[in-house]
């Protein structure tokens, strides 16, 4: 997929210094020198230093002699001067001719090194002149000049080497290039489109917003806010959540916010109604961004992306899912960006054991979930469901057993929802019953379960549910009821199933493919208990 080109076949995976090399830059742009000249001699190899220099002399002795009188030379003394400036000349040139062998040389080294690294990591990339991924934290600072406090944060976070798509995307977007990076789910995403940005912004002063996180939900906006603080500890970053009053009544221009954090509408609104001036901001991200355009934001995203006018903006895009039609509206924004894959594209994460349980019925789930809880409860787990109706259909039926179980939806309040939240953090609650609100991005350590209670509507609505659990590195498992009206829809979430190494029975990938991807089903009711009962 990586389209070669002169430029990018010499210098990719390499750091160029384009100050210090300005004068080979200037040969290659007007095509005087080829970098790398095909050796004409026969056993092909580059003339050294000594064959070159004889080889030149022959050319000044010719070039010299029409100056000379037979016996005689009139110029003795110019010719001699000339003769030495020449050779100076010569050996400058020799000395220029031997470092651009040599810089491509490196070059050469470093492209062999960077591919084993993409190879080693599974990683993909498409793009021109494509930095080396790191090979360890350590690089940040000898590459990278990285300020101590930040490698303290990290190690003290408990990173000791970075995730694939941190090597790889954050060596891009210091290098100052745009992005579109498409990781499994958990895998640290946010950590590296948060570390090149505490790297290269300053923080700063009253008004002036230098980075905008763009997160689908609240809920992941919060966390991301978070993670941040943590990262940005010991530098007096203004690190701000945009809230519900802070999108209405926020005073931005005396207000000391670096990096803000906020899902779209809320943005908009701010922007529209109180002022905010993005016109200033370095880094633009766009996490789980396939959700951010499908949600029907795509106009607001547009104008979100308008109102960051600094033309020198980096702007960056990460999810676990990129579908063509994303990527295709992404790259109308972005200039010269590099696509990065890591593992295959759209799939999910390796570390989760996957199974599909036949239910029958709607009742049949219910019975299926009780006694899958009997059998055994490994919290904390997450039950997805489809609606928030029949989110809380479930949470009357469950509350009455005896587990500890709590439910989180569109319907509540921003507290309710963020303490449903904290308290499965917290080990308060062992069952949390969800709507499709806590399927992005929401890292909750340690999930062990995730059912889908409620089939889900598309594979990637599939993926990043599932991701909730099997991340950093831990294990996870992931059970998925359906029904018989789900079966016509069984094909997509089946070749999930069988692309990251499941089993499933072969009936299910025959079935015919649908056109539509997405799948909505008027379902039975959970449960017949009344909010009085
Ligand atoms: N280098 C690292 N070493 C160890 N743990 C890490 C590293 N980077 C991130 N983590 C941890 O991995 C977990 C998952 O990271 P993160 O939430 O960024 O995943 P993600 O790729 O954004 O997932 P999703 O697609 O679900 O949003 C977090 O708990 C985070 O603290």
């Amino acid at each position: 997929e990586e389209k070669p080109s002169l430029s990018s076949a010499l210098f990719a995976g390499t750091r160029f210094d384009r100050k210090r090399f300005a004068g080979d830059i200037a040969r290659f742009r007007t095509g005087a020198q080829p970098a790398a000249p095909a050796p004409a001699t026969p056993d092909a190899a580059p003339p050294g230093p000594e064959k070159k220099r004889k080889r030149k002399s022959k050319a000044n002795a010719k070039k010299n002699s029409k100056n000379v009188v037979e016996g005689f030379s009139v110029f003795k003394g110019a010719e001699a001067k000339e003769a030495t400036e020449e050779s100076v000349e010569v050996v400058v040139r020799e000395d220029e001719d031997s470092a651009v062998v040599r810089r491509r040389k490196e070059a050469e080294r470093e492209i062999e090194r960077a591919a084993i690294l993409r190879k080693r990591y599974d990683i993909h990339i498409s793009g021109h002149n494509v930095p080396a991924p790191l090979e360890s934290f350590e690089e940040l600072v000898s590459r990278y000049d990285c300020d101590s406090y930040l490698v303290g944060n990290l190690s003290k976070l408990g990173f000791q080497e970075p995730t694939p798509i941190q090597r790889q995307a954050i060596s891009i977007l210091l290098s100052g290039r745009e992005c579109f990076a498409c990781a499994p789910t958990g895998s640290g995403k946010t950590l590296a489109f948060l570390l090149p940005m505490l790297m290269k912004i300053k923080p700063g002063s009253k008004g002036c917003v230098k980075a905008v996180i763009l997160c689908p939900t609240r809920e992941l906006a919060a966390q991301t806010t978070r993670e941040c603080k943590k990262l940005a500890k010991g530098r007096k970053f203004g690190v701000k959540l945009m809230t519900k009053d802070l999108s209405q009544d926020g005073n931005f221009k005396d207000m000391h916010c670096d990096i803000l954090v906020s899902t779209p509408l809320r943005l908009d609104h701010a922007i529209r109604k109180r002022d905010l001036d993005l016109s200033r901001v370095e880094y633009l991200v766009l996490d789980e961004s396939d959700k951010l355009f499908e949600l029907g934001f795509v106009e607001v995203i547009d104008s979100i992306v308008k109102a960051c006018s600094n033309p020198s903006i980096i702007r960056s895009l990460f999810s676990a899912t990129l579908p063509e039609t994303i990527e295709a509206l992404a790259r109308t924004i972005m200039h010269d960006a590099v696509r990065i894959i890591v593992g295959r594209k759209n799939s999910a994460s390796s570390m989760i054991k996957q199974k599909l349980i036949f239910a029958g019925t709607e009742r049949g789930k219910l019975i299926a979930l009780r006694q899958s809880f009997a059998e055994s409860l490994n919290p904390p787990v997450l039950v997805f469901v489809q609606s928030k109706e029949r989110a809380k259909e479930l949470y009357r039926e469950l509350v009455y057993d005896d587990i500890r179980v709590d439910v989180i939806h569109g319907d509540l309040t921003e507290e309710q929802r963020q303490d449903a939240v904290d308290n499965l953090r917290a080990g308060k609650s062992w069952v949390l019953i969800a709507t499709e609100v806590l399927a992005r991005g929401m890292d909750f350590k340690g999930v062990n379960c995730v059912i889908n209670y409620d089939f889900p509507e598309s594979a990637s609505a599939y993926i990043h549910r599932i991701g909730r659990s099997g991340r950093a590195g831990r294990s996870g498992e992931a059970i998925t009821f359906f029904t018989e009206e789900d079966k016509p829809f069984l094909r997509n979430i089946a070749n999930v199933l069988v692309s990251s190494g499941c089993e499933v029975p072969s009936w299910m990938v025959a079935l015919p493919k649908l056109k539509s991807r997405k799948h909505r089903v008027d379902r039975d009711r959970i449960s017949f208990l009344t909010d009085e009962d």
